[in-house]
Protein backbone atom coordinates (compact mmCIF):
# COMPACT_ATOMS: atom_id res chain seq x y z
CA UNK A 1 0.00 0.00 0.00
CA UNK A 2 1.23 3.60 -1.00
CA UNK A 3 2.27 5.23 2.19
CA UNK A 4 1.27 9.27 2.36
CA UNK A 5 2.47 12.07 4.44
CA UNK A 6 1.06 15.06 4.17
CA UNK A 7 3.27 18.12 5.54
CA UNK A 8 0.31 20.81 7.17
CA UNK A 9 -2.60 18.47 5.95
CA UNK A 10 -4.41 19.35 8.69
CA UNK A 11 -4.79 22.91 7.33
CA UNK A 12 -7.48 24.55 5.39
CA UNK A 13 -6.20 23.18 1.88
CA UNK A 14 -4.85 19.73 3.09
CA UNK A 15 -8.62 18.66 5.10
CA UNK A 16 -10.17 19.51 2.07
CA UNK A 17 -8.40 17.57 -0.13
CA UNK A 18 -7.78 14.67 2.34
CA UNK A 19 -10.95 14.03 3.94
CA UNK A 20 -13.19 13.61 0.25
CA UNK A 21 -10.56 10.96 -0.58
CA UNK A 22 -10.32 8.98 2.91
CA UNK A 23 -14.52 8.98 2.63
CA UNK A 24 -14.04 7.87 -1.38
CA UNK A 25 -11.35 5.52 -0.24
CA UNK A 26 -8.72 6.95 -2.57
CA UNK A 27 -6.60 6.79 0.44
CA UNK A 28 -6.89 4.46 2.89
CA UNK A 29 -6.41 6.03 6.94
CA UNK A 30 -4.29 3.41 7.78
CA UNK A 31 -1.90 4.60 4.53
CA UNK A 32 -1.63 8.28 5.66
CA UNK A 33 -0.10 10.56 7.80
CA UNK A 34 -0.65 13.75 8.31
CA UNK A 35 1.62 16.67 10.06
CA UNK A 36 1.15 19.88 11.72
CA UNK A 37 3.28 22.26 14.11
CA UNK A 38 1.14 21.15 16.87
CA UNK A 39 0.43 17.36 16.21
CA UNK A 40 -3.04 17.29 16.33
CA UNK A 41 -5.87 18.61 14.36
CA UNK A 42 -9.43 17.62 14.62
CA UNK A 43 -11.62 16.09 12.07
CA UNK A 44 -9.74 13.06 10.55
CA UNK A 45 -11.71 11.52 14.05
CA UNK A 46 -14.15 9.19 11.25
CA UNK A 47 -10.24 7.40 10.42
CA UNK A 48 -8.84 6.78 13.27
CA UNK A 49 -6.22 5.01 11.66
CA UNK A 50 -4.58 7.72 10.17
CA UNK A 51 -1.27 8.77 12.04
CA UNK A 52 -0.62 12.80 13.37
CA UNK A 53 3.06 13.86 14.12
CA UNK A 54 5.17 17.01 14.54
CA UNK A 55 7.85 15.41 13.85
CA UNK A 56 8.13 15.85 9.51
CA UNK A 57 11.72 13.28 9.07
CA UNK A 58 9.84 10.62 10.49
CA UNK A 59 6.40 11.34 8.05
CA UNK A 60 8.82 11.33 5.14
CA UNK A 61 10.68 8.08 6.17
CA UNK A 62 7.62 6.23 6.07
CA UNK A 63 5.93 7.88 3.03
CA UNK A 64 6.23 6.79 -0.34
CA UNK A 65 4.91 10.19 -1.67
CA UNK A 66 4.79 13.27 0.62
CA UNK A 67 2.24 16.52 -0.10
CA UNK A 68 3.60 19.97 1.05
CA UNK A 69 0.86 21.79 1.99
CA UNK A 70 2.18 24.71 4.51
CA UNK A 71 1.83 28.09 3.37
CA UNK A 72 4.78 29.52 1.81
CA UNK A 73 6.60 31.44 4.11
CA UNK A 74 6.55 27.92 6.80
CA UNK A 75 8.37 26.59 3.89
CA UNK A 76 11.99 27.86 5.12
CA UNK A 77 11.91 25.72 8.49
CA UNK A 78 10.99 22.46 6.69
CA UNK A 79 14.40 20.51 5.27
CA UNK A 80 13.94 17.35 3.75
CA UNK A 81 15.65 14.82 1.83
CA UNK A 82 12.91 13.14 -0.45
CA UNK A 83 15.31 12.00 -3.01
CA UNK A 84 13.39 9.00 -4.44
CA UNK A 85 10.08 9.88 -3.36
CA UNK A 86 7.25 11.26 -5.08
CA UNK A 87 6.72 15.05 -3.77
CA UNK A 88 3.41 16.72 -4.33
CA UNK A 89 3.18 20.15 -3.78
CA UNK A 90 -0.12 22.67 -3.74
CA UNK A 91 1.64 25.12 -2.78
CA UNK A 92 1.50 28.70 -4.67
CA UNK A 93 4.44 30.74 -5.12
CA UNK A 94 7.04 27.49 -5.03
CA UNK A 95 8.39 26.33 -8.61
CA UNK A 96 9.22 22.84 -9.35
CA UNK A 97 13.11 24.16 -9.70
CA UNK A 98 12.84 25.54 -6.35
CA UNK A 99 10.86 22.00 -4.50
CA UNK A 100 13.83 19.73 -6.72
CA UNK A 101 16.18 21.76 -5.07
CA UNK A 102 15.36 22.12 -1.43
CA UNK A 103 14.32 18.28 -1.48
CA UNK A 104 16.51 17.46 -4.29
CA UNK A 105 13.14 15.28 -5.61
CA UNK A 106 13.28 14.55 -8.96
CA UNK A 107 9.99 12.92 -9.24
CA UNK A 108 7.63 16.31 -8.93
CA UNK A 109 3.83 16.91 -9.36
CA UNK A 110 2.54 20.39 -8.70
CA UNK A 111 -1.45 20.62 -8.55
CA UNK A 112 -3.21 23.90 -7.65
CA UNK A 113 -6.98 22.97 -6.16
CA UNK A 114 -9.44 25.57 -4.54
CA UNK A 115 -11.54 25.61 -1.00
CA UNK A 116 -14.00 24.34 -2.64
CA UNK A 117 -12.38 21.12 -2.71
CA UNK A 118 -13.90 20.97 0.71
CA UNK A 119 -17.48 20.45 -1.72
CA UNK A 120 -16.22 18.74 -4.01
CA UNK A 121 -15.78 21.19 -6.15
CA UNK A 122 -11.93 22.36 -6.77
CA UNK A 123 -10.85 22.89 -10.08
CA UNK A 124 -7.52 21.04 -9.80
CA UNK A 125 -5.04 21.89 -12.50
CA UNK A 126 -1.68 19.62 -12.53
CA UNK A 127 1.40 19.56 -13.94
CA UNK A 128 4.61 16.70 -13.24
CA UNK A 129 8.08 17.17 -14.05
CA UNK A 130 9.62 14.75 -16.52
CA UNK A 131 10.79 12.28 -14.20
CA UNK A 132 7.74 11.54 -12.99
CA UNK A 133 5.67 8.38 -13.46
CA UNK A 134 2.40 7.05 -14.94
CA UNK A 135 1.88 5.42 -11.76
CA UNK A 136 2.59 8.76 -9.57
CA UNK A 137 0.49 10.91 -12.44
CA UNK A 138 -2.39 8.27 -11.57
CA UNK A 139 -2.04 9.00 -7.89
CA UNK A 140 -2.14 12.63 -8.31
CA UNK A 141 -5.35 12.28 -10.50
CA UNK A 142 -7.23 9.94 -7.96
CA UNK A 143 -6.57 11.45 -4.87
CA UNK A 144 -7.44 15.75 -6.96
CA UNK A 145 -10.41 13.99 -8.91
CA UNK A 146 -12.51 13.06 -5.07
CA UNK A 147 -12.24 16.61 -4.44
CA UNK A 148 -13.53 18.09 -8.01
CA UNK A 149 -12.16 18.25 -11.51
CA UNK A 150 -8.44 18.08 -12.33
CA UNK A 151 -6.79 19.19 -15.49
CA UNK A 152 -3.13 18.74 -16.70
CA UNK A 153 -1.70 21.24 -18.26
CA UNK A 154 1.97 21.77 -19.75
CA UNK A 155 3.80 24.99 -18.25
CA UNK A 156 4.00 26.71 -14.89
CA UNK A 157 3.22 29.70 -16.32
CA UNK A 158 -0.52 28.51 -16.75
CA UNK A 159 -0.18 27.01 -13.40
CA UNK A 160 0.86 30.73 -12.02
CA UNK A 161 -2.17 31.83 -13.79
CA UNK A 162 -4.42 29.42 -12.80
CA UNK A 163 -3.89 30.41 -9.30
CA UNK A 164 -5.55 33.32 -9.84
CA UNK A 165 -7.95 32.41 -11.45
CA UNK A 166 -8.93 29.35 -9.87
CA UNK A 167 -7.31 28.90 -6.91
CA UNK A 168 -7.85 32.21 -6.13
CA UNK A 169 -11.30 32.39 -7.29
CA UNK A 170 -13.57 31.79 -4.51
CA UNK A 171 -12.21 35.24 -3.00
CA UNK A 172 -12.75 36.86 -6.41
CA UNK A 173 -16.87 35.81 -6.04
CA UNK A 174 -16.83 36.75 -2.53
CA UNK A 175 -15.48 40.12 -3.19
CA UNK A 176 -18.36 40.29 -6.55
CA UNK A 177 -21.35 39.17 -3.69
CA UNK A 178 -19.95 41.54 -1.60
CA UNK A 179 -20.31 44.53 -3.77
CA UNK A 180 -23.98 43.34 -4.36
CA UNK A 181 -24.66 43.50 -0.60
CA UNK A 182 -22.88 46.65 -0.24
CA UNK A 183 -25.33 48.04 -2.94
CA UNK A 184 -28.22 46.40 -1.66
CA UNK A 185 -28.22 47.67 1.78
CA UNK A 186 -27.24 51.08 0.63
CA UNK A 187 -31.17 50.48 -1.09
CA UNK A 188 -32.67 50.32 2.20
CA UNK A 189 -32.80 45.75 2.06
CA UNK A 190 -31.67 44.52 5.11
CA UNK A 191 -28.17 43.37 5.53
CA UNK A 192 -29.35 39.78 6.43
CA UNK A 193 -32.05 39.35 3.75
CA UNK A 194 -29.25 40.62 1.35
CA UNK A 195 -27.26 38.27 2.34
CA UNK A 196 -29.51 35.47 1.87
CA UNK A 197 -30.04 36.32 -1.50
CA UNK A 198 -27.16 36.95 -3.16
CA UNK A 199 -25.91 33.15 -1.56
CA UNK A 200 -28.74 31.76 -3.07
CA UNK A 201 -28.13 34.16 -6.31
CA UNK A 202 -24.69 32.59 -6.39
CA UNK A 203 -25.70 29.04 -5.51
CA UNK A 204 -28.84 29.86 -8.97
CA UNK A 205 -26.83 31.35 -10.93
CA UNK A 206 -23.55 29.36 -10.86
CA UNK A 207 -25.39 26.31 -10.81
CA UNK A 208 -27.18 26.95 -14.33
CA UNK A 209 -24.01 28.76 -15.64
CA UNK A 210 -22.13 25.80 -14.84
CA UNK A 211 -24.69 23.59 -16.60
CA UNK A 212 -25.59 25.35 -19.39
CA UNK A 213 -24.73 24.72 -23.18
CA UNK A 214 -24.51 28.53 -23.53
CA UNK A 215 -21.04 30.53 -23.02
CA UNK A 216 -21.00 32.84 -20.23
CA UNK A 217 -20.55 35.21 -23.39
CA UNK A 218 -23.41 33.52 -25.03
CA UNK A 219 -25.38 33.91 -21.87
CA UNK A 220 -24.83 37.60 -21.66
CA UNK A 221 -25.72 38.33 -25.39
CA UNK A 222 -29.04 36.25 -24.52
CA UNK A 223 -29.59 39.04 -21.72
CA UNK A 224 -28.94 41.72 -23.93
CA UNK A 225 -30.82 40.51 -26.77
CA UNK A 226 -33.70 40.33 -24.35
CA UNK A 227 -33.40 43.97 -23.85
CA UNK A 228 -34.94 44.50 -20.23
CA UNK A 229 -33.51 45.19 -17.23
CA UNK A 230 -30.76 42.90 -17.15
CA UNK A 231 -30.14 44.82 -20.46
CA UNK A 232 -29.96 47.95 -18.76
CA UNK A 233 -27.93 46.66 -15.84
CA UNK A 234 -25.01 44.87 -18.28
CA UNK A 235 -24.53 47.87 -20.52
CA UNK A 236 -24.32 50.25 -17.34
CA UNK A 237 -21.60 47.64 -16.06
CA UNK A 238 -19.98 47.90 -19.40
CA UNK A 239 -19.76 51.19 -19.88
CA UNK A 240 -18.36 51.30 -16.63
CA UNK A 241 -15.78 48.98 -17.73
CA UNK A 242 -16.44 45.99 -15.25
CA UNK A 243 -13.80 43.82 -17.40
CA UNK A 244 -10.88 46.21 -16.60
CA UNK A 245 -10.55 45.77 -12.55
CA UNK A 246 -11.34 42.04 -13.17
CA UNK A 247 -8.24 41.62 -15.11
CA UNK A 248 -5.94 43.71 -13.23
CA UNK A 249 -6.89 41.52 -9.88
CA UNK A 250 -6.39 38.51 -12.08
CA UNK A 251 -2.84 39.31 -13.38
CA UNK A 252 -1.84 41.06 -9.89
CA UNK A 253 -2.71 37.86 -8.37
CA UNK A 254 -1.05 35.70 -11.20
CA UNK A 255 1.97 38.05 -11.26
CA UNK A 256 2.57 37.37 -7.18
CA UNK A 257 2.21 33.92 -8.25
CA UNK A 258 4.93 33.98 -10.43
CA UNK A 259 7.36 36.00 -8.41
CA UNK A 260 10.10 34.00 -7.74
CA UNK A 261 9.02 31.28 -9.67
CA UNK A 262 11.37 30.33 -12.62
CA UNK A 263 8.71 28.98 -15.68
CA UNK A 264 9.88 25.10 -16.47
CA UNK A 265 8.02 24.31 -19.98
CA UNK A 266 7.25 20.44 -19.77
CA UNK A 267 6.50 20.12 -23.07
N1 LIG B 1 -6.27 28.25 1.11
C1 LIG B 1 -6.37 28.39 -0.22
O1 LIG B 1 -7.33 28.97 -0.76
C2 LIG B 1 -5.34 27.75 -1.08
C3 LIG B 1 -4.09 27.45 -0.59
N2 LIG B 1 -3.14 26.95 -1.43
C4 LIG B 1 -1.82 26.64 -0.90
O2 LIG B 1 -1.95 25.64 0.09
C5 LIG B 1 -0.94 25.77 1.07
C6 LIG B 1 -1.58 25.64 2.45
O3 LIG B 1 -2.50 26.70 2.61
P1 LIG B 1 -3.68 26.63 3.68
O4 LIG B 1 -4.15 25.24 3.86
O5 LIG B 1 -4.63 27.68 3.29
O6 LIG B 1 -2.90 27.10 4.99
P2 LIG B 1 -3.21 26.76 6.53
O7 LIG B 1 -2.50 27.76 7.33
O8 LIG B 1 -4.68 26.58 6.74
O9 LIG B 1 -2.55 25.33 6.73
C7 LIG B 1 -1.19 25.17 6.76
C8 LIG B 1 -0.88 24.07 7.73
O10 LIG B 1 0.53 23.90 7.74
C9 LIG B 1 0.91 23.52 9.03
N3 LIG B 1 2.34 23.76 9.21
C10 LIG B 1 3.00 24.94 9.19
N4 LIG B 1 4.32 24.73 9.39
C11 LIG B 1 4.47 23.39 9.51
C12 LIG B 1 5.57 22.55 9.73
N5 LIG B 1 6.83 23.04 9.88
N6 LIG B 1 5.38 21.22 9.82
C13 LIG B 1 4.13 20.69 9.70
N7 LIG B 1 3.03 21.44 9.49
C14 LIG B 1 3.21 22.77 9.39
C15 LIG B 1 0.04 24.33 9.95
O11 LIG B 1 -0.03 23.64 11.17
P3 LIG B 1 -0.43 24.38 12.57
O12 LIG B 1 -1.87 24.76 12.36
O13 LIG B 1 -0.26 23.37 13.61
O14 LIG B 1 0.46 25.57 12.65
C16 LIG B 1 -1.28 24.36 9.17
O15 LIG B 1 -2.15 23.34 9.62
C17 LIG B 1 -0.28 27.13 0.83
O16 LIG B 1 1.02 26.95 0.35
C18 LIG B 1 -1.15 27.82 -0.21
O17 LIG B 1 -0.41 28.56 -1.14
C19 LIG B 1 -3.41 26.66 -2.75
C20 LIG B 1 -4.63 26.92 -3.28
C21 LIG B 1 -5.70 27.47 -2.50
O1 LIG C 1 -3.92 33.32 -1.44
C1 LIG C 1 -3.07 32.43 -1.58
O2 LIG C 1 -1.86 32.70 -1.59
C2 LIG C 1 -3.52 31.01 -1.80
C3 LIG C 1 -3.03 30.44 -3.08
C4 LIG C 1 -4.20 30.42 -4.00
C5 LIG C 1 -5.30 30.72 -3.15
N1 LIG C 1 -4.93 30.97 -1.94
Amino acid sequence: MTQFGVIGGGGWLGKALLLPALADGVIAGEALTVSSRSGTVPGFEPWPAVRQTKDNAALAADADVVMLSVRPQDLDAIALDLSGKLVISVMAMVSLADLAARFEARRIIRAMPNTAAEKRLSFTPWLASPDTTEADCAFAERLFEASGKVQRIATETELDYFTALTGSGPAFLAVFADAMISDAVTKGIERGIAERAVRQLFLGGSTLLAGSKQTPDEIVQTFLDYAGTTAAGLEAMAAADIHTPIARGLTAAAAKAAAGTRDCDLG
